[in-house]
């Protein structure tokens, strides 16, 4: 039977080293940001995102967040600059948020944890697909944004609008013409480390850049994130909610800055 890793007591954060060993390896995700602690590079560039509405597919419910996933057989949605070289074209993004307000963030700030975080996720070109990237340490990139509880935000609306039609795991639904940028803060001030996927499989392969500016959502639109199930149609209903893995040991890697 194929492994059923999930976020719950049986299934969560703390068993996925059972079958994922790597769970406990040297570069995991997330981390605990320590502002105090980071150093400003100054040789580190500005991100350059460049994405194109008319290469968004789908919007799918995958049993552990939902994600909104891409066309990427062409350079129309990418990132680069930054920390990285050469372009990494964008494959998807999701989030993952708690159960209250309280949590659900998996980078935190000072120990801070925000309600969400989303998640960019793009793989570099000079591999020849997604899964190629995801084996290799330089293979992919995301960029982090939190989420912090505010006035609603517009620009999450057409996301939640969707949640009907995806409901319960494994439903999927069209979704065309979403701007990612505009999920993005005014400041693309970032931080940026060499880590891991925060979902199994783990692996190693991705260089972290999380934005320090949050994003705005309302206390109303995380309830709706809440609507979302783990369980699939005919299953007892879970709702989708704590699917976030905690920071883990920063084993000596440096976090830089690119802002003073
Ligand atoms: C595509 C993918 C798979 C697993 N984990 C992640 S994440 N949460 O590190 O962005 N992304
Ligand atoms: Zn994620």
């Amino acid at each position: 039977m194929s492994h059923a890793w999930g976020y719950a007591a049986n299934n969560g954060p703390d068993k996925w080293c059972d079958n994922f060993p790597i769970a406990n390896g040297p570069r995991q995700s997330p981390i605990d940001i320590v502002p105090g602690a980071a150093s400003f590079d100054a040789e580190l560039k500005p991100l350059n995102l460049k994405y194109d509405p008319s290469t968004c597919l789908d919007i799918l419910n995958n049993g552990h967040s939902f994600q909104v996933t891409f066309v990427d057989d062409s350079d129309s949605s990418t990132l680069t600059d930054g920390p990285i070289t050469g372009t990494y074209r964008l494959k998807q993004f999701h989030f993952h948020w708690g159960a209250s307000d309280d949590k659900g963030s998996e980078h935190t700030v000072d120990g801070t944890k925000y309600p969400a975080e989303l998640h960019l996720v793009h793989w570099n070109t000079k591999y020849p697909s997604f899964g190629e990237a995801a084996s290799q340490p330089d293979g992919l990139a995301v960029v982090g944004v939190f989420l912090q509880i505010g006035a609603e935000n517009a620009k999450l609306q057409k996301l939640l609008e969707a949640f009907d039609s995806i409901k319960a795991k494994g439903k999927q639904t069209t979704f065309a013409n979403f701007d990612p940028a505009t999920l993005l803060p005014g400041s693309l001030d970032y931080w940026t480390y060499l880590g891991s996927l925060t979902t199994p499989p783990l692996l190693e392969s991705v260089t972290w850049i999380v934005c320090k500016e949050p994003i705005s959502v309302s206390s109303a639109q995380m309830a709706k994130f809440r609507s979302l199930l783990f369980s699939a149609e005919g299953e007892t209903e879970c709702c989708m909610v704590d699917n976030y893995r905690p920071p883990q040991p920063l084993k000596g890697r440096p976090v830089r800055a690119s802002f003073k």
